[in-house]
Protein backbone atom coordinates (compact mmCIF):
# COMPACT_ATOMS: atom_id res chain seq x y z
CA UNK A 1 0.00 0.00 0.00
CA UNK A 2 2.06 2.98 -1.40
CA UNK A 3 -0.65 5.99 0.73
CA UNK A 4 0.16 4.52 3.86
CA UNK A 5 4.01 3.67 3.24
CA UNK A 6 4.83 7.09 2.20
CA UNK A 7 2.96 8.11 5.34
CA UNK A 8 5.18 6.04 7.27
CA UNK A 9 8.13 7.09 5.90
CA UNK A 10 7.37 10.64 6.20
CA UNK A 11 6.27 10.73 9.87
CA UNK A 12 9.23 8.56 10.69
CA UNK A 13 11.53 10.86 9.29
CA UNK A 14 10.04 13.66 11.15
CA UNK A 15 9.79 11.78 14.55
CA UNK A 16 12.78 9.68 14.65
CA UNK A 17 15.41 11.30 12.60
CA UNK A 18 14.44 15.06 12.43
CA UNK A 19 14.10 15.04 16.39
CA UNK A 20 17.41 14.24 16.93
CA UNK A 21 19.27 15.99 14.13
CA UNK A 22 17.75 18.97 15.11
CA UNK A 23 16.83 20.67 11.74
CA UNK A 24 14.67 21.36 8.73
CA UNK A 25 16.35 21.70 6.07
CA UNK A 26 13.80 23.60 3.45
CA UNK A 27 12.68 26.29 5.79
CA UNK A 28 11.56 29.18 3.61
CA UNK A 29 13.00 32.41 3.62
CA UNK A 30 11.81 35.72 1.79
CA UNK A 31 8.84 34.83 -0.75
CA UNK A 32 11.01 33.33 -2.28
CA UNK A 33 10.89 29.77 -4.07
CA UNK A 34 12.86 27.14 -2.36
CA UNK A 35 15.40 25.66 -4.28
CA UNK A 36 15.98 21.61 -3.83
CA UNK A 37 19.42 21.59 -1.98
CA UNK A 38 21.32 19.01 -1.57
CA UNK A 39 20.46 16.79 1.83
CA UNK A 40 22.96 16.55 4.72
CA UNK A 41 22.66 15.17 8.13
CA UNK A 42 24.55 19.50 9.08
CA UNK A 43 21.41 21.18 7.95
CA UNK A 44 21.85 23.21 11.14
CA UNK A 45 24.35 25.31 9.85
CA UNK A 46 21.78 25.52 7.10
CA UNK A 47 18.90 26.92 8.79
CA UNK A 48 21.36 28.90 10.93
CA UNK A 49 23.07 30.45 7.90
CA UNK A 50 19.77 31.41 6.88
CA UNK A 51 19.38 33.18 10.53
CA UNK A 52 22.51 35.31 10.29
CA UNK A 53 22.86 36.22 6.37
CA UNK A 54 18.98 36.83 5.94
CA UNK A 55 18.49 38.50 9.44
CA UNK A 56 15.46 35.73 10.03
CA UNK A 57 14.46 35.67 13.25
CA UNK A 58 12.16 33.34 14.26
CA UNK A 59 12.16 31.00 11.50
CA UNK A 60 12.86 28.01 13.53
CA UNK A 61 11.23 24.59 12.70
CA UNK A 62 8.27 24.46 14.69
CA UNK A 63 8.75 21.16 15.69
CA UNK A 64 11.33 22.33 17.97
CA UNK A 65 8.79 25.15 19.24
CA UNK A 66 6.35 22.68 20.14
CA UNK A 67 8.78 20.24 21.89
CA UNK A 68 10.54 22.95 24.09
CA UNK A 69 7.17 23.33 25.98
CA UNK A 70 6.09 26.74 25.49
CA UNK A 71 2.62 27.60 26.40
CA UNK A 72 2.16 30.87 24.18
CA UNK A 73 3.36 30.85 20.29
CA UNK A 74 5.88 33.60 19.41
CA UNK A 75 3.99 36.63 18.09
CA UNK A 76 5.20 36.12 14.18
CA UNK A 77 2.66 33.06 14.24
CA UNK A 78 -0.44 35.29 15.86
CA UNK A 79 -2.94 35.48 13.00
CA UNK A 80 -4.74 38.53 12.94
CA UNK A 81 -8.31 38.12 14.22
CA UNK A 82 -9.92 37.84 10.76
CA UNK A 83 -8.39 34.85 9.93
CA UNK A 84 -8.55 33.09 13.43
CA UNK A 85 -10.88 30.31 14.18
CA UNK A 86 -13.95 30.78 15.46
CA UNK A 87 -13.47 30.32 19.10
CA UNK A 88 -13.19 26.80 20.46
CA UNK A 89 -10.52 25.17 22.67
CA UNK A 90 -9.92 22.51 20.70
CA UNK A 91 -10.18 21.90 16.91
CA UNK A 92 -9.99 18.06 17.51
CA UNK A 93 -13.80 18.45 19.53
CA UNK A 94 -15.05 20.44 15.97
CA UNK A 95 -13.91 17.82 13.64
CA UNK A 96 -18.13 17.01 12.43
CA UNK A 97 -18.38 18.21 9.33
CA UNK A 98 -20.19 17.39 5.74
CA UNK A 99 -17.41 16.13 4.29
CA UNK A 100 -16.15 16.67 0.83
CA UNK A 101 -17.80 13.90 -1.97
CA UNK A 102 -16.03 10.61 -2.33
CA UNK A 103 -15.61 9.13 -5.84
CA UNK A 104 -15.33 5.50 -6.18
CA UNK A 105 -13.32 5.37 -9.56
CA UNK A 106 -14.15 1.61 -9.82
CA UNK A 107 -17.60 2.76 -10.91
CA UNK A 108 -19.07 2.91 -14.70
CA UNK A 109 -17.29 5.67 -16.24
CA UNK A 110 -20.46 7.59 -16.98
CA UNK A 111 -21.15 7.85 -13.30
CA UNK A 112 -17.57 8.72 -12.30
CA UNK A 113 -17.67 11.41 -14.98
CA UNK A 114 -21.32 12.73 -14.07
CA UNK A 115 -19.81 12.57 -9.83
CA UNK A 116 -16.59 14.50 -11.27
CA UNK A 117 -19.21 17.32 -12.63
CA UNK A 118 -21.22 17.88 -9.68
CA UNK A 119 -17.82 17.60 -7.35
CA UNK A 120 -16.06 20.34 -9.14
CA UNK A 121 -19.18 22.78 -9.58
CA UNK A 122 -20.11 22.30 -5.59
CA UNK A 123 -16.39 22.10 -4.22
CA UNK A 124 -13.36 22.15 -6.25
CA UNK A 125 -12.34 19.23 -4.50
CA UNK A 126 -13.33 15.99 -3.90
CA UNK A 127 -12.11 12.20 -2.11
CA UNK A 128 -11.24 9.39 -4.82
CA UNK A 129 -11.31 5.43 -3.53
CA UNK A 130 -10.49 2.89 -5.27
CA UNK A 131 -7.94 4.66 -7.21
CA UNK A 132 -5.67 2.05 -8.54
CA UNK A 133 -4.78 -0.04 -5.26
CA UNK A 134 -1.93 2.92 -4.39
CA UNK A 135 -1.74 2.25 -1.17
CA UNK A 136 1.38 18.11 1.98
CA UNK A 137 3.91 24.82 -0.37
CA UNK A 138 3.61 27.79 1.51
CA UNK A 139 6.44 30.20 1.41
CA UNK A 140 6.66 32.83 4.34
CA UNK A 141 8.53 35.85 4.28
CA UNK A 142 11.04 37.09 6.99
CA UNK A 143 9.31 40.36 7.05
CA UNK A 144 7.97 41.36 10.87
CA UNK A 145 4.65 41.79 9.48
CA UNK A 146 4.29 38.18 8.15
CA UNK A 147 2.78 36.06 9.89
CA UNK A 148 3.99 32.48 9.84
CA UNK A 149 2.47 29.24 9.18
CA UNK A 150 2.99 26.67 12.19
CA UNK A 151 4.09 24.19 9.97
CA UNK A 152 7.36 22.39 8.78
CA UNK A 153 7.81 21.14 5.42
CA UNK A 154 9.98 19.38 3.05
CA UNK A 155 9.62 19.58 -0.61
CA UNK A 156 10.69 17.21 -3.06
CA UNK A 157 11.23 17.91 -6.96
CA UNK A 158 9.74 14.98 -8.50
CA UNK A 159 8.94 15.16 -12.53
CA UNK A 160 10.14 15.54 -14.91
CA UNK A 161 12.81 13.31 -14.75
CA UNK A 162 15.54 15.43 -15.20
CA UNK A 163 14.03 17.45 -12.16
CA UNK A 164 14.60 14.47 -10.37
CA UNK A 165 17.63 14.34 -8.13
CA UNK A 166 17.10 11.49 -5.13
CA UNK A 167 20.54 12.07 -3.50
CA UNK A 168 18.66 15.72 -2.84
CA UNK A 169 16.35 14.11 -0.84
CA UNK A 170 16.26 12.77 2.79
CA UNK A 171 18.17 8.98 3.25
CA UNK A 172 16.42 7.72 6.41
CA UNK A 173 14.32 5.73 6.66
CA UNK A 174 16.71 3.54 4.39
CA UNK A 175 13.27 3.01 1.72
CA UNK A 176 12.28 7.08 1.87
CA UNK A 177 14.12 7.87 -1.87
CA UNK A 178 12.43 4.87 -3.77
CA UNK A 179 8.90 4.84 -2.20
CA UNK A 180 8.88 8.81 -3.10
CA UNK A 181 10.20 7.95 -6.19
CA UNK A 182 6.96 5.33 -6.85
CA UNK A 183 4.80 7.48 -5.23
CA UNK A 184 5.21 10.07 -7.95
CA UNK A 185 5.30 8.05 -10.57
CA UNK A 186 1.13 6.44 -9.27
CA UNK A 187 0.36 10.28 -8.89
CA UNK A 188 1.14 11.52 -12.36
CA UNK A 189 -0.92 8.41 -13.61
CA UNK A 190 -3.75 9.22 -11.57
CA UNK A 191 -3.45 12.77 -12.06
CA UNK A 192 -3.04 12.29 -15.92
CA UNK A 193 -6.37 10.05 -15.66
CA UNK A 194 -8.45 12.47 -13.43
CA UNK A 195 -7.73 15.16 -15.62
CA UNK A 196 -9.15 13.59 -18.74
CA UNK A 197 -12.09 12.66 -16.49
CA UNK A 198 -12.58 16.30 -15.71
CA UNK A 199 -11.99 17.40 -19.28
CA UNK A 200 -14.55 15.19 -20.17
CA UNK A 201 -17.51 16.26 -17.49
CA UNK A 202 -16.95 19.31 -19.47
CA UNK A 203 -17.85 17.79 -23.02
CA UNK A 204 -14.17 18.66 -23.79
CA UNK A 205 -12.12 16.04 -25.26
CA UNK A 206 -10.47 14.15 -22.89
CA UNK A 207 -6.71 15.22 -23.24
CA UNK A 208 -7.69 19.21 -23.37
CA UNK A 209 -6.88 20.10 -19.72
CA UNK A 210 -3.75 18.01 -20.08
CA UNK A 211 -2.89 19.91 -23.98
CA UNK A 212 -3.50 22.85 -22.31
CA UNK A 213 -0.98 22.10 -19.40
CA UNK A 214 1.81 20.70 -21.15
CA UNK A 215 4.49 18.52 -19.77
CA UNK A 216 3.71 18.42 -15.60
CA UNK A 217 6.07 19.79 -13.18
CA UNK A 218 5.44 17.61 -10.39
CA UNK A 219 6.34 18.51 -6.61
CA UNK A 220 5.53 16.86 -3.84
CA UNK A 221 5.73 18.15 0.17
CA UNK A 222 5.57 16.16 2.96
CA UNK A 223 3.93 19.16 5.78
CA UNK A 224 4.59 18.86 9.42
CA UNK A 225 2.07 20.24 11.93
CA UNK A 226 3.26 19.43 15.41
CA UNK A 227 0.82 20.33 18.46
CA UNK A 228 0.79 23.66 18.72
CA UNK A 229 -0.01 25.54 22.18
CA UNK A 230 -2.32 28.55 21.13
CA UNK A 231 -4.55 26.92 18.22
CA UNK A 232 -7.12 29.28 18.47
CA UNK A 233 -4.36 32.17 16.98
CA UNK A 234 -2.60 30.02 14.47
CA UNK A 235 -2.75 28.56 11.27
CA UNK A 236 -0.79 25.55 10.55
CA UNK A 237 -1.11 26.43 6.57
CA UNK A 238 -2.99 30.23 6.08
CA UNK A 239 -5.74 30.32 3.07
CA UNK A 240 -4.64 29.85 -0.27
CA UNK A 241 -5.68 27.79 -3.53
CA UNK A 242 -2.79 26.05 -5.43
CA UNK A 243 -1.16 27.36 -8.12
CA UNK A 244 -1.20 24.50 -10.68
CA UNK A 245 -2.88 22.13 -12.20
CA UNK A 246 -4.44 19.20 -9.76
CA UNK A 247 -3.38 18.74 -6.14
CA UNK A 248 -3.25 15.22 -4.66
CA UNK A 249 -3.34 15.44 -1.14
CA UNK A 250 -3.13 12.63 1.91
CA UNK A 251 -2.93 13.26 5.45
CA UNK A 252 -3.19 11.18 8.08
CA UNK A 253 -5.78 10.63 10.50
CA UNK A 254 -5.84 13.60 12.95
CA UNK A 255 -7.65 16.32 10.57
CA UNK A 256 -6.88 19.61 10.20
CA UNK A 257 -7.40 20.51 6.68
CA UNK A 258 -10.50 23.14 5.95
CA UNK A 259 -12.00 23.65 2.04
CA UNK A 260 -14.00 27.11 1.86
CA UNK A 261 -17.73 26.37 0.88
CA UNK A 262 -20.26 28.71 0.49
CA UNK A 263 -18.27 31.05 2.34
CA UNK A 264 -17.88 28.44 5.69
CA UNK A 265 -14.77 26.66 6.05
CA UNK A 266 -15.97 23.06 6.53
CA UNK A 267 -13.02 20.35 7.68
CA UNK A 268 -12.13 17.84 5.30
CA UNK A 269 -12.92 14.51 7.47
CA UNK A 270 -9.79 11.85 7.00
CA UNK A 271 -11.18 9.10 4.71
CA UNK A 272 -8.78 5.90 4.95
CA UNK A 273 -6.87 5.16 1.63
CA UNK A 274 -8.99 8.19 -0.30
CA UNK A 275 -6.72 10.27 -1.85
CA UNK A 276 -8.03 14.52 -1.82
CA UNK A 277 -8.56 16.02 -5.26
CA UNK A 278 -8.20 19.62 -4.75
CA UNK A 279 -8.71 21.68 -8.09
CA UNK A 280 -6.03 24.18 -8.78
CA UNK A 281 -5.78 27.97 -9.89
CA UNK A 282 -4.69 26.90 -13.44
CA UNK A 283 -7.72 24.30 -14.08
CA UNK A 284 -9.90 27.49 -13.01
CA UNK A 285 -8.44 29.29 -15.90
CA UNK A 286 -8.54 26.49 -18.86
CA UNK A 287 -12.23 26.03 -17.56
CA UNK A 288 -12.75 29.93 -17.83
CA UNK A 289 -14.15 29.55 -14.45
CA UNK A 290 -16.70 26.67 -14.99
CA UNK A 291 -14.88 24.97 -12.32
CA UNK A 292 -13.04 26.91 -9.41
CA UNK A 293 -9.70 26.13 -7.26
CA UNK A 294 -10.44 25.06 -4.40
CA UNK A 295 -9.29 27.41 -1.26
CA UNK A 296 -7.97 25.56 1.52
CA UNK A 297 -6.16 25.80 4.74
CA UNK A 298 -4.82 24.21 7.59
CA UNK A 299 -5.69 24.58 11.10
CA UNK A 300 -3.49 23.30 14.10
CA UNK A 301 -4.59 21.82 17.29
CA UNK A 302 -3.04 21.70 20.88
CA UNK A 303 -2.64 17.63 21.40
CA UNK A 304 -1.62 16.05 18.22
CA UNK A 305 0.75 16.38 15.63
CA UNK A 306 -0.22 16.22 11.84
CA UNK A 307 1.03 14.59 8.86
CA UNK A 308 -0.21 15.49 4.74
CA UNK A 309 1.61 14.85 1.58
CA UNK A 310 0.82 16.90 -1.25
CA UNK A 311 1.63 15.88 -4.37
CA UNK A 312 1.35 19.39 -7.07
CA UNK A 313 1.04 18.94 -10.33
CA UNK A 314 2.20 22.29 -12.61
CA UNK A 315 2.69 23.60 -16.12
CA UNK A 316 6.25 24.53 -17.24
CA UNK A 317 6.97 28.17 -16.39
CA UNK A 318 7.03 28.85 -19.88
CA UNK A 319 3.68 27.62 -20.37
CA UNK A 320 1.04 30.28 -21.24
CA UNK A 321 -2.19 29.47 -20.32
CA UNK A 322 -5.48 30.93 -21.24
CA UNK A 323 -8.93 29.28 -21.53
CA UNK A 324 -9.91 26.53 -23.28
CA UNK A 325 -10.96 27.55 -26.99
CA UNK A 326 -13.68 25.13 -26.73
CA UNK A 327 -14.83 26.96 -23.87
CA UNK A 328 -14.73 29.93 -24.91
CA UNK A 329 -17.57 31.64 -27.77
CA UNK A 330 -19.57 35.13 -28.35
CA UNK A 331 -21.99 34.04 -26.04
CA UNK A 332 -19.33 32.76 -23.07
CA UNK A 333 -16.37 34.97 -23.84
CA UNK A 334 -13.20 34.34 -21.88
CA UNK A 335 -13.20 35.50 -17.91
CA UNK A 336 -9.43 35.28 -17.38
CA UNK A 337 -6.63 37.05 -19.52
CA UNK A 338 -3.90 34.05 -20.36
CA UNK A 339 -0.62 34.62 -17.99
CA UNK A 340 2.76 33.06 -18.80
CA UNK A 341 2.58 30.35 -15.82
CA UNK A 342 5.85 31.38 -14.31
CA UNK A 343 4.81 35.36 -14.33
CA UNK A 344 1.77 33.81 -12.18
CA UNK A 345 3.99 31.91 -10.00
CA UNK A 346 6.34 35.13 -9.24
CA UNK A 347 3.61 37.31 -8.41
CA UNK A 348 2.24 34.73 -6.57
CA UNK A 349 5.14 34.86 -4.26
CA UNK A 350 5.86 38.39 -4.18
CA UNK A 351 2.29 39.31 -2.98
CA UNK A 352 1.59 35.60 -1.21
CA UNK A 353 -1.35 33.84 -1.39
CA UNK A 354 -4.65 35.28 0.34
CA UNK A 355 -7.21 33.01 -0.54
CA UNK A 356 -7.67 33.44 -3.85
CA UNK A 357 -5.89 37.30 -4.78
CA UNK A 358 -3.45 35.90 -7.92
CA UNK A 359 -6.29 34.29 -9.75
CA UNK A 360 -8.67 37.19 -9.07
CA UNK A 361 -5.75 39.52 -10.40
CA UNK A 362 -6.53 37.80 -13.59
CA UNK A 363 -10.78 38.24 -14.02
CA UNK A 364 -11.52 39.75 -16.47
CA UNK A 365 -14.86 42.49 -16.55
CA UNK A 366 -17.47 40.66 -18.47
O1 LIG B 1 -1.57 19.99 5.02
C1 LIG B 1 -2.56 20.08 4.33
O2 LIG B 1 -3.53 19.35 4.50
C2 LIG B 1 -2.64 21.12 3.24
C3 LIG B 1 -1.38 21.32 2.47
C4 LIG B 1 -1.56 22.30 1.37
O3 LIG B 1 -2.62 22.80 1.14
C5 LIG B 1 -0.43 22.71 0.52
O4 LIG B 1 0.71 22.29 0.81
O5 LIG B 1 -0.65 23.46 -0.45
FE1 LIG C 1 -2.65 23.78 -0.80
Amino acid sequence: MLLASIMEVCLKYHTDYLTWTGFWLYRPINNQEVEEKEFEAEATTIVFHYHSSRKMEGAVRVQILSQAGISEVPSQYIQPPENRLTPISNILTSLSCSNVPAIDLSHEKESVIADIREACREWGAFHVINHGGYGSRMLVSSQNDTVLDWRDYFDHHTLPLSRRNPSFWPHFPPEYRTLVADYSDEMIVLARRLLRLISESLGLRASCIEDAVGEFYQNITASYYPPCPQPELTLGLQSHSDMGSITLLIQDDVGGLQVLKDGEWLTVQPLPDAILVLLADQTEIITNGKYRSSVHRAVTNASKARLSVACFHDPAKEVRVSPASDLVSQSSPPHYSSIVYGDYVSSWYSKGPEGKRNLDALLLDT
